[in-house]
């Protein structure tokens, strides 16, 4: 078995990140700008916001944290999007979610303006990774895909196992597994006999968010384990997968801390410079 490490690889790329916000800055540009928008005051998402805006800091970016209450009116919350898609100072928005109830994601999603939609979950850019047009991809797919072409994992003809189908992490992962050539399969809380899955999958993707749900006699001799799912029990952090006992059996596998989660703060990061060279540099800004 081996670790793949995102931790260390994120560190890279946020490095890379750094040095080009450094030159672009000593060119005189404006440094690229992040709004992170949360509503209401859940701890899991308040600690999320504030990794995201240190990352966002200790590379140089301007970093907007816009906090707003629990009981804040769509219309409202949908002001302080359109005053964000006017920013000059701002190149990607970034609403936490979950949604406090009474709040439609996709309402809100619908109306962050397509080039600064560095989450991807707009319309827009949601259709356009189905349909394999370049546009912002989700960051922890984007991170997976990052972390197993670092390692030089072969994705083509594999079995592919996304366990999980969320518009954050389950569906997107299969699509970009799909379009590296994988055969994927997609299993949610109504797949019956879970384990019959999993245990054919060469590359398998779990992202529920229930700790230690897939143990080991659940995967393949040599299979690769991608733990995106993050679960807090008492103050300690736990991965889908039951880390410990699959190491002896996985050929890679991510640990959680450690894995994918700084993988998806290193491609939020990414996606936002993205979007800032469109707007500096190529002067894009859509609709
Ligand atoms: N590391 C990172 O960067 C990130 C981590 N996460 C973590 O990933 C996890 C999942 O997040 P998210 O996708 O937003 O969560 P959701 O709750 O939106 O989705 C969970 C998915 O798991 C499925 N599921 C639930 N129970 C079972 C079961 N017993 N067997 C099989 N499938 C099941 C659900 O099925 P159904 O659709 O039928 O309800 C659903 O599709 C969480 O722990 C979250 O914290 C999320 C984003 C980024
Ligand atoms: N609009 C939106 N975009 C998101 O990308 C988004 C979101 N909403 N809502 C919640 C999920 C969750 N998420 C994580 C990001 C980083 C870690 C991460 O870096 N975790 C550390 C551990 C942190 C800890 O100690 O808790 C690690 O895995 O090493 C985890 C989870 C992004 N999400």
């Amino acid at each position: 078995m081996a670790v793949l490490d995102g931790q260390t690889l994120a560190k890279k790329i946020r490095a890379n990140i750094k040095d080009e916000i450094k030159k672009f800055v000593d060119m005189g540009k404006r440094p690229p700008g992040l709004a992170v928008v949360l509503v209401g005051e859940d701890p899991a998402s308040q600690l999320y916001v504030s990794m995201k805006e240190k990352a966002c800091k200790q590379v140089g970016m301007y970093s907007k944290k816009v906090l707003l209450p629990q009981d804040i009116s769509e219309s409202e919350l949908l002001d302080n999007i359109h005053d964000l898609n006017e920013d000059p100072n701002i190149d990607g928005i970034l609403v936490q979610l979950p949604l406090p109830r009474g709040l439609n994601e996709h309402v809100i999603n619908e109306n962050i303006k397509t080039d600064k939609d560095v989450d991807g979950f707009s319309p827009v850019n949601f259709g356009k990774l189905h349909l394999g047009i370049s546009g912002f991809e989700p960051c922890t797919p984007k991170g997976i895909i990052r972390l197993l072409k670092e390692y030089g994992i072969k994705i083509e003809g594999k079995n592919a196992v996304v366990v999980g189908r969320s518009n954050i992490v389950g569906k997107p992962i299969a699509a970009l597994l799909l379009r590296e050539n994988a055969t994927v399969t997609i299993c949610h809380s109504k797949t019956e006999n879970l384990k019959d899955y999993t245990l054919r999958a060469d590359i398998l993707v779990s992202a529920v968010g229930k700790a230690h749900i897939i143990k080991s006699d659940m995967i393949k001799e040599g299979a690769v384990v991608v733990d995106a799912g993050t679960t807090k029990v008492e103050g300690k952090l736990y991965g889908d997968c039951d880390y410990e006992n699959m190491l002896a059996k996985a050929s890679w596998i991510t640990p959680v801390p450690g894995g994918v989660g700084p993988m998806t703060i290193a491609m939020l990061l990414e996606n936002t410079m993205e979007a800032y060279k469109k707007h500096v540099f190529e002067n894009i800004n859509s609709k």
